[in-house]
């Protein structure tokens, strides 16, 4: 296990008599794309805020690297490395982008801070230097000096994933990064996300466009009702008996497919996962 693999075994989550999370074991590795796929009220949601650390487990543990973090708080688990973007981005709507970003980059852990990129023995001017090198690779100069409340989604979702980008993650979650973007967008956004990955930056990508998860993955974990049905490979899981009963109604699941689940499958997302980030945005 290298150190910034996130691991998960065992994770139990019940809310009273209903198991959201049923004994669930996942490995999001450095360099790689996991995806996590599932219909609504899958558990999708829970097992995503189980591993940022919003909701403790019931039973299981989960592992940074060598560090079981299971009882850390998310903001502890975001200085040491593990980082995620919302489902409402997470911005503060009166800065402009590039002020957001600088918040991000200025409040990076630590310990890692003073060493790769030597934000310890120089400050502000190397956090500086960080929302520069995100600006330019995410194209965003443009929109630098954008008052963020005022952006359309496409720009706001490309923005919140640099607000992750200037904290430099080891470990990136991110919840439905694709929600609101126009075809475009969202192939701007698979690229990104690759080319991160192939950065050695551990990626875990939640998003109901089961297309971009197929396209982007090396590997995918497929839930139903709490439980891990079916992982592995992209071609195998979309081949799976099981996956692909639950997706029957929405045509075949092809790489070139659009598949985006239907109203009648997905949801916008948790009410939990929703007033996280909201709560978050008025920090
Ligand atoms: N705070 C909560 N209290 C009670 N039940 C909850 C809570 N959060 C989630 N649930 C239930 O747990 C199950 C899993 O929900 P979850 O939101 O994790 O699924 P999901 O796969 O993320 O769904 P979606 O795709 O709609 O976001 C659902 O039955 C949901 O109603």
């Amino acid at each position: 296990m290298s150190r910034d693999d996130l691991r998960a075994r065992g994770l139990v989550r019940r809310y009273g008599g209903l198991t959201a999370v049923e004994h669930v074991d996942m490995d999001v590795p450095s360099g790689q794309v996991t995806g996590l796929i599932g219909p609504n009220g899958a558990g999708k949601s829970t097992l995503f805020s189980l591993l940022t650390g919003v909701e403790q487990p019931d039973e299981g543990r989960v592992h940074l690297g060598r560090r079981d973090i299971t009882k850390m708080r998310p903001d502890a688990r975001s200085r040491r490395g593990l980082v995620q973007t919302f489902q409402v981005p997470s911005l503060f709507p009166s800065l402009t982008v590039a002020d957001n970003l600088l918040v991000a980059a200025e409040n990076r852990r630590r310990d890692y801070a003073g060493g790769l990129l030597g934000m310890g023995s120089r400050g502000r001017g190397n956090a500086l230097g960080v929302v520069e090198e995100v600006l330019g690779s995410l194209g965003l100069e443009d929109i630098r000096g954008t008052v963020a409340g005022t952006l359309p989604t496409g720009a706001l979702r490309l923005v919140e994933f640099a607000r992750a980008l200037c904290a430099r993650p080891d470990v990136l979650l991110l919840d439905e990064p694709a929600s609101g973007l126009d075809a475009a967008e969202t192939e701007k956004l698979s690229v990104l996300v690759r080319r991160i990955a192939d950065d050695g930056v551990a990626i875990l990508l939640v998003d109901h466009d089961v297309d971009l998860v197929f396209r982007v993955v090396d590997r995918v974990y497929a839930m139903v009702g709490g439980r891990v049905v079916a992982e592995g490979a992209p071609e195998t899981v979309r081949d799976d008996p099981t996956v692909r009963s639950v997706y029957l109604a929405q045509g075949p699941l092809t790489s070139q497919a659009t598949t985006s689940l239907g109203p009648g499958v997905a949801a916008a997302g948790s009410p939990a996962a929703g007033s996280q980030a909201m709560s978050s945005a008025g920090r």
